[in-house]
């Protein structure tokens, strides 16, 4: 059973913890084992603590979840493309599968609640496919 690990963010602590039930139910139905869920501030902090899951020897790929809302200002885009393209850097400089489970950015309270659950399922989807094809 491949072993991953799940970075949180407590930016939206309430929806995220939503999308980690998902996330739980989807790795027990894809047999990954969830060998940690390591919670952060907010997005800027998960490609660092990607980085400290991927060198663990134990674990095959991980999973980030969480939301980047729409604010007044482009830092929520600029905040989304630079997190997003470092976790796909850190996959590519592992070899190792991230599933991208975070939406937005520049997201809507109302367009928030279909995606919860479909975003964190598809993120460790991903991860599931991404291992069973190496
Ligand atoms: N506004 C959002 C944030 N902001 C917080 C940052 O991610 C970071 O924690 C802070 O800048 C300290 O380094 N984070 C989200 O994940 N989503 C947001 O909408
Ligand atoms: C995505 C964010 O960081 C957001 O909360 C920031 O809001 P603002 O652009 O109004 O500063």
């Amino acid at each position: 059973m491949s072993k991953i690990g799940i970075v949180l963010g407590r930016f939206h602590t309430k929806e995220v913890t939503e999308m980690l039930e998902e996330a739980r139910a989807v790795a027990a139905k894809r047999q990954l084992d969830i060998v940690a869920e390591v919670w952060v501030p907010g997005s800027m902090e998960k490609p660092l603590a990607l980085k400290r899951l991927l060198c663990r020897n134990d674990i095959s790929g991980a999973v980030a979840l969480g939301i980047i809302e729409r604010g007044e200002t482009e830092h929520g885009n600029v905040m989304g493309h630079a997190v997003i393209s470092s976790i796909i850097g850190l996959q590519l400089e592992f070899m190792k599968p991230v599933g991208v489970g975070i939406l937005g950015p520049g997201i809507n309270p109302s367009q928030i609640p279909p995606r919860v659950r479909p975003y964190a399922a598809a993120a460790v989807e991903a991860v599931a496919d991404l291992l069973a094809s190496a």
